[in-house]
């Protein structure tokens, strides 16, 4: 098996691959993963090495509170001097005496004296007071207690601190991960977008990055506070007394036990969860978005018990994992009290003194959030992994259709365009080309200034060349030109400022009527908004409502009828003036006035522009200067109707499907003709055209 290094490209790692890895390759990957990340971090290393700084200090200033504790203790807790050591046992009678004599280390000489590592004897109290005191007066043991929220107050302001900077740095990354993912997104094809679940999308930009940057963040803070935290805090313990501390390290395992059961647990069923709630936004995007269809089929139960399923499978693996967290504490503290119950019984074999063995329980006790911090570490790798290798994947995604390095900007156009032998094949979301394509060696000149009505049955090629116009998809074979310039080689965003789009489907923002209309271009004045819906003759409807402009057009623009959607986005067309305007003409049936308005708009539109409709119908048919009949991917015949009529077959048949099926009115749309509904099977005649 090769050793999985990164991902593949543009391919998600699962938690179930990454909980199969080796931990030479989980180490590689981490690698991968931080490496990916911490270029995210690179532009705040400032504030993230501070963090580093302040974690350290956190984690080192357990020791200090540990050598505060035995101050306190011994001057609160020690019952006056004690002249005696070890070395005199004849001289003592008392019990307490005998368990110092029986302890090695030096018994204190001296009231408030302790014994610090690295430092040696040393008497604080004689410090502070200029002597030493025989006894702890009130006032001493006051201002000594003092100091345990005060040592406290200061490792929480630290690590504060220390996280404070962290999450400082995480958010930034957040941020910015999250503005490169949706502005590559949005760089991709349309090809990517047909392979690609949109929820998934949502899960992964909204999601899927916090997850990666909290994960990340949280476990550089871990990796760095917890072991310093941890390695202090047993060196101060092995110098205090080697013997307990590494017989309390037999217990440390025990404790480590019940948390890597857990973890197992915890992260099989977080990676359940997580997948319910990629199918929920799938889920929940498809009921929102189709939201008219649902309603149409009346579906709302069948689409609620499929978010059910999934939201019961998530509320139960969330259960699963949180009643396994919670479970942690209670089993870890009855293992460790096991270890204090053993620590009890050492401290009375060696005849340790009370304020020592509490000091020990307490050091212990500190280290144990700790360890339990660094156990999860394995569960923020995964989880970082898995979330990166989705987030990566769509961030490093090159897309499919992208600007040549010396691609140019296409001046204003004259509006001439040339397919020339232009083929091309959709691919399924697999990436697998499918098995016909869907224009075949398309050769079309279309001149400037003249309208273009583009016939043929459902399926024959129409929409495909608008899109490869568009540079939606680039051809498989041949070139699209526009005024000579191959479209490949000018920046898309010159290419589509030159092409106007009236889709029959209008898709309009959640936003005013004028920002909707404004959307076509954005720097256009309120007056130049105005005059397009005038010439779009959405004007009156507009000034209509109480709000006129400014009235929300709701959802999609639920709160507008078809034909109001689509003048809306004539207007949106007429305010982009471009001099190439591509028209995918309704094939609903609009009502007669709706019609007559959305002709008078194109006919506006057409003037001094090279428009190329999808004609559903003949009256737009009979407009046009020009009509190209498709089949099968293929330009059959062209020329105007006088001439089609005799000559071209299949616009005979087509044209008689339309009046020999009852639509005697050339206005009624000649929609949904397919090849099938030909008499015979059409033998395409690609190449007359
Ligand atoms: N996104 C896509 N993925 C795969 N195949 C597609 C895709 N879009 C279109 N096709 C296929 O390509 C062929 C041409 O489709 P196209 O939409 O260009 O035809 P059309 O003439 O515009 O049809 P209609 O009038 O029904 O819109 C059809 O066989 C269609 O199934």
């Amino acid at each position: 098996m090769p050793k999985i290094t990164q991902p593949p490209p543009g391919k998600k790692i699962s938690r179930k691959q990454v909980t199969d890895l080796s931990s030479s390759e989980l180490w590689a990957l981490t690698k991968w993963t931080y490496g990916k990340l911490f270029r995210y971090m690179k532009p705040y290393r400032g504030r993230f090495m501070i963090g580093v700084a302040l974690g350290i200090l956190s984690g080192l200033f357990n020791a200090v509170m540990l050598v505060g504790f035995k101050i306190i203790f011994s001057v609160v807790l020690s019952h006056g001097p004690v002249a005696q050591t070890a070395t005199a046992p004849s001289d003592l009678s008392s019990d307490v005496e005998l368990t110092h004599m029986a302890f090695e280390k030096p018994v204190k000489a001296e009231f408030g004296e302790v014994e610090i590592p690295v430092l040696g004897k040393i008497n604080p109290v004689e410090w502070v007071l200029g002597y030493a005191p025989e006894k702890a007066g009130f006032g001493l043991v006051i201002a000594v207690c003092s100091l345990i929220p005060l040592m406290l107050f200061m490792r929480g302001f630290l690590t504060y601190l220390a996280n404070y900077s962290m999450l400082w740095v995480g958010n930034k990354m957040l941020y910015n991960l999250r503005n490169d993912i949706f502005r590559n997104l949005l760089r991709q094809s349309l090809g990517f977008y047909n392979r690609t679940k949109i929820g998934d999308l949502i899960q992964t930009v909204f999601n899927q990055t916090r997850v990666a940057q909290t994960n990340a963040v949280q476990l550089t803070s871990v990796l760095i506070q917890k072991p310093v935290a941890i390695i202090t805090i047993f060196a101060y313990l092995m110098f205090w007394d080697w013997f307990f501390t590494v017989s309390s390290l037999i217990v440390f395992p025990l404790c480590l036990g019940p948390i890597a059961y857990v973890s197992r647990r915890v992260r099989r069923a977080g990676s359940k969860e997580e997948a319910e709630a990629g199918a929920m936004m799938v889920n929940m995007h498809e009921s929102f978005a189709g939201i008219r269809v649902v309603k149409a089929n009346a579906r709302e139960e069948y689409e609620t018990k499929r978010f059910n399923k999934s939201n019961k499978s998530m509320a139960e693996n969330i259960m699963r994992w949180q009643k396994a967290l919670e479970i942690i504490g209670p089993v870890v503290e009855t293992v460790a009290s096991l270890g204090v119950a053993a620590g009890l019984v050492y401290a009375w074999h060696r005849g340790m003194r009370a304020e020592d063995f509490f000091l020990v329980v307490i050091a212990l006790t500190q280290i144990y959030p700790h360890a339990k911090e660094l156990g999860r570490v394995q569960i923020l790798m995964q989880k970082c992994i898995v979330a990166s290798s989705a987030v990566f994947g769509y961030l490093e995604q090159e897309p499919d259709v992208k600007d040549e390095p010396d691609a140019k900007k296409l001046p204003p156009a004259k509006g001439a365009v040339t397919y020339e032998d232009v083929s091309f094949t959709y691919t399924d979301a697999k990436g697998k080309p499918a098995k016909k394509a869907a224009v075949n060696g398309i050769d079309l000149t279309l001149e400037p200034g003249k309208f273009y009505a583009l016939v043929g049955p459902s399926g024959a090629g129409k929409s495909t060349l608008f899109a490869l116009l568009l540079r939606y998809y680039d051809p498989t074979a041949g070139r699209v030109l526009v005024d000579g310039h191959d479209v490949r080689t000018v920046t898309q965003e010159s290419l589509r400022s030159n092409i106007g789009v009236v889709n029959q489907d209008v898709f309009l923002f959640h936003d005013t009527v004028k920002e909707n209309i404004r959307y076509g271009r954005l720097n256009a004045t309120d007056a130049e908004i105005v005059a397009a819906a005038k010439k779009a003759h959405a004007h009156d409807f507009i000034m209509q409502n109480k709000d006129g402009y400014e009235a929300l057009v709701g959802d999609g623009g639920n709160n507008l009828s078809g034909g109001q959607k689509q003048r809306l986005s004539i207007a949106r067309a007429i305010l982009r003036d471009a001099p190439i305007l591509l028209l995918d003409e309704a094939t609903s049936a609009l009502d007669t006035e709706v019609e007559r308005i959305i002709k008078d708009a194109i006919h506006t539109l057409r003037e001094g522009r090279t428009v190329v409709a999808i004609a559903h119908r003949f009256s737009t048919v009979l407009e046009a200067d020009q009509i190209v009949v498709m089949h099968e991917g293929k330009v059959v015949d062209m020329g105007t109707h006088a001439e089609l009529l005799p000559r071209c077959e299949l616009y005979q048949r087509l044209y008689q499907l339309q009046f020999d099926s009852g639509h005697a009115d050339p206005d009624k749309p000649m929609k949904d003709i397919k090849p099938q509904d030909l008499d015979e099977p059409y033998e395409s005649e690609a190449g007359e055209g």
